[in-house]
Parts: structure tokens; C-alpha cells; sequence
């Protein structure tokens, strides 16, 4: 069997290697030739794989190590009778650690108390769910857009327009669809950038395309009071570099970047292709991961909640690392800057999710065992 797989997928030895030939190609140079032969394709985001890649070929499985699917047409697999699996929800908890992280350096700059803002977390699922869970756990005021989850359940939602007229910080988590009803493309325009409420924090860790990005930049242009944070971009790994100028953070796509995160995506795949064989899986994740790095944190009572949550999150991820590499690499010609994009994604540093941390409270006190509870981490 010949598996071609995006070089950038990590532990591909350890799960794959029993099954066949393992090919490594990087992900944007996977075409034609490079899949004439392969049984099994295992990809990233940066692949578009449909119909002008594969038909003909003997490929009948493709995995992507992501969560995002808008990089695969799901018709043609359907049609063409091809499995497939993506890895929902594998680095989640990486991108709600990079929202927590970009809030901390919000709040910094602007000289905001982040428990007297208002959330709007504008999609529900895997990312904006848990990152609702954090926020509410915290005794933040959050508000969720959801529409398709609103029709098919009962719960607590609001429309798009009520997060634009009453948030202070709108958090982006949709797919990017380009179709249908509820497409998301473009979702925040021209004309629902203008009314984003004056000093709004905008923060897009979905899809590049969900905000109309040469909008936001006029937009950003004209209005002083809005802050913007951009980990993904329209027409990526090329960016908008006055764009990215205009933005409190840039980032070059890594929110769910975490260690954990890109090896489950891995282990999902492997699970997936495992049970596409009928097979049972034989190796668990559990045995590969290190051992988490921060091992124990203590905090005395007598803590400043707002120190601690702070000290907390930026122990497990501070934005500004990344940001301030991605902004040395915007330099130089076009080419050198999608070159380095795709650099600083696959030399990116490890770097870990809060699970394994556990909190020690000197003294006990309710307020820091809530930000401790509400982040994850465990309490001692
Ligand atoms: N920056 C990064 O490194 C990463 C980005 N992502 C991206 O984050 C996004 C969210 O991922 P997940 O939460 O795993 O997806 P998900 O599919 O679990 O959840 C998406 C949610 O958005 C909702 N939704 C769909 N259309 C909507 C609309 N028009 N308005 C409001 N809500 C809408 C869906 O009902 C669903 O509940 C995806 O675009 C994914 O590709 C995911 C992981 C890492
Ligand atoms: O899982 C997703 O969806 C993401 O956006 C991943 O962070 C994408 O990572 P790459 O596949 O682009 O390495």
C-alpha cells in the first residue's frame, strides 16, 4: 500500500508505517503525479484535494489532519465513493488557548478589565464551544451565534446582529462555506465592520475568508477604536501586509498549533483509517505525548485574580512570541513572504495545552479556584 502524506504531519512513523510505503511531500506541492499511484492520501489544510487531483487514481481514503474541511470536495468523495476523515475538534483547545492569550494582551494594551466586557463568540462547535465553557466558567457575559445550532436545538442563542450591537469582543469560530443559506464568507463585510460597536476587539482564528479582509483593512483605516487580532488570512500563505500592519496581533495561522493538538489530528486520522480497514487500532497517543511541562503551579490566596488568570494563560501560550516572528518575516518579495509563512508553520515550536497543569492554592481561595476550574487546569 502507498500512503503519500503532507510532511508536515507529525508521529506519521509511529502510526502509519505498519500499513505500507509512506511517500512525504509538502502539502502545497501534492498534484497529479504525486498520487498517480498512492491507495491512501493523508493531507493538511494547505492541499486541495477534488476531483482534478484524484480521478483516476487508485486513492480510496483521504485523511486530513484538521479540523477545517473547506480544503476537500466532500461531493466528489461521495460521488466517487472515497472515505474520508478529518480530525474534529483535535487542536480545539489549542485555538481557545490562543483567544485567551490574545485577550490577555488586549486587555494590556487597552488598559480594558476583561470581567467587565461583553463576549460574542459567533459559531458553537468544537472551538467557540469550549471557548463558551471557558468564558462563562470565568463569570464572563458571553452571547453565542449559533443559527444552524439554534434550529436543530433548544438553547441560548442570539443572531449575528445582537453580537454586532452588544459585544465588546467577537470571537470568530464558523467553517468557511462558500454556498447556501448560512454561508460564511465574507460573514463580517464591509457593511457589518462599519457597525461593530466603537472599540470592538475583533479576533478571527477560522478561516481567513470569513472576514472580507481589504474591508477590514479600510476599515481599520478609518476607525482608530476598532483592534483587530488575525491568525488566518484571506488568500493565505500571501498576506495582506497592511493588514496585518493595522492588527494588535498577527499571527501566521498557528492558533491550534499546540503540541497535543497536531498529534491527535494525527491519532484521529490513524483511528479513522483503522476502522475504514476494519481493523482495530493497536497504538494510542496517550503513549507518545511527553509528559506535560509545567507540571505544578502554586498561588498563594492572597492573589490578584486578574495576575493570576493572566500569569496562567500566558504559562501555557502568549501570542506575542509568534507575532513578533510573523511580523519579521513580512518583508522581502511576495514569494519570500508565503515562504516564510509556511516556514514559521512547519519549524513551529512546540508548545503545549493547560490538561496537564495542576494548581496548588495556598490558603484556598473561591475566586482562584473559579479561574482554574473555568481554564481547565487542575486544582491540588
Ligand atoms: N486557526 C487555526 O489554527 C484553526 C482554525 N480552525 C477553524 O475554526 C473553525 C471552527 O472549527 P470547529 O469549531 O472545529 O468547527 P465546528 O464545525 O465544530 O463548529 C462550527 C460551528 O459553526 C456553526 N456555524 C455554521 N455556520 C454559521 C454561521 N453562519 N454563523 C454562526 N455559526 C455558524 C456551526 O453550526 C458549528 O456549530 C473552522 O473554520 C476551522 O477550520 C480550527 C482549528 C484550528
Ligand atoms: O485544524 C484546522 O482546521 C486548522 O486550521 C489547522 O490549524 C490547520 O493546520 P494545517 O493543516 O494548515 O497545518
Amino acid at each position: 500500500m502507498l500512503i503519500v502524506a503532507d510532511e508536515n504531519i507529525p508521529l506519521l512513523d509511529a502510526f502509519f508505517e505498519g500499513f505500507g510505503e509512506i511517500r512525504r511531500v509538502p502539502g502545497r506541492s501534492i498534484d497529479r503525479a504525486t498520487v498517480e499511484q498512492a491507495d491512501v492520501l493523508l493531507v493538511r489544510s494547505v492541499t486541495n484535494v477534488n476531483r482534478a487531483l484524484l480521478e483516476g487514481t487508485p486513492v480510496r481514503f483521504v485523511g486530513t489532519c484538521t479540523i477545517g474541511t473547506d480544503h476537500l470536495d466532500l461531493d466528489y468523495f461521495k460521488q466517487a465513493g472515497i472515505q474520508w476523515s478529518s480530525a474534529p475538534g483535535c487542536n480545539a483547545r489549542g485555538v481557545v488557548d490562543y483567544v485567551l492569550g490574545s485577550l490577555q494582551t488586549l486587555a494590556e494594551i487597552e488598559g480594558a478589565d476583561l470581567n467587565q466586557r461583553t463576549y460574542g463568540v459567533v459559531g458553537a462547535g468544537e472551538v467557540g464551544g469550549r471557548l463558551v465553557k471557558v468564558l462563562k466558567g470565568l463569570g464572563w457575559n458571553v452571547l453565542v451565534c449559533d443559527p444552524p445550532r439554534q434550529i436543530a436545538e433548544d438553547g441560548d442563542y442570539v443572531s449575528l446582529e445582537q453580537i454586532i450591537e452588544q459585544c465588546d469582543v467577537i470571537s470568530l469560530h464558523t467553517p468557511l462555506t462558500k454556498s447556501g443559506n448560512g454561508s460564511t464568507w465574507h460573514l463580517f463585510d464591509r457593511q457589518r465592520l462599519n457597525q461593530l460597536k466603537p472599540g470592538t476587539w475583533l479576533i478571527n482564528a477560522s478561516r481567513g475568508a470569513v472576514v472580507d479582509n481589504a474591508a477590514l483593512r479600510e476599515v481599520l483605516l478609518e476607525r482608530e477604536d476598532l483592534q483587530a487580532v488575525l491568525d488566518v488570512w484571506e488568500g493565505e500563505p500571501q498576506v495582506d501586509v497592511d493588514l496585518a500592519d493595522l492588527c494588535v496581533l498577527a499571527t501566521p495561522h498557528i492558533a491550534g498549533y499546540s503540541l497535543e493538538g497536531r498529534q491527535r489530528g494525527t491519532a484521529q486520522i490513524y483511528q479513522a483509517f483503522c476502522a475504514h480497514l476494519g481493523q482495530a487500532p493497536s497504538i494510542q497517543l496517550s503513549e507518545l505525548l511527553p509528559p506535560s511541562w509545567l507540571a505544578e503551579v502554586h498561588l498563594n490566596a492572597e492573589t490578584d485574580p486578574a495576575w493570576a488568570l493572566a500569569t496562567l494563560c500566558r504559562s501555557v501560550y502568549d501570542p506575542r512570541r509568534d507575532d513578533a516572528d510573523f511580523r519579521r518575516s513580512l518583508v522581502g518579495t511576495v514569494e519570500e513572504q508565503r515562504k516564510a509563512f509556511d516556514l514559521l508553520r512547519k519549524h513551529y515550536p512546540a508548545r503545549r495545552e493547560i490538561d496537564g497543569l495542576k494548581v496548588r492554592i495556598n490558603g484556598g481561595s473561591a475566586a482562584l479556584s473559579q479561574i482554574v476550574s473555568a481554564l481547565g487546569a487542575n486544582a491540588l
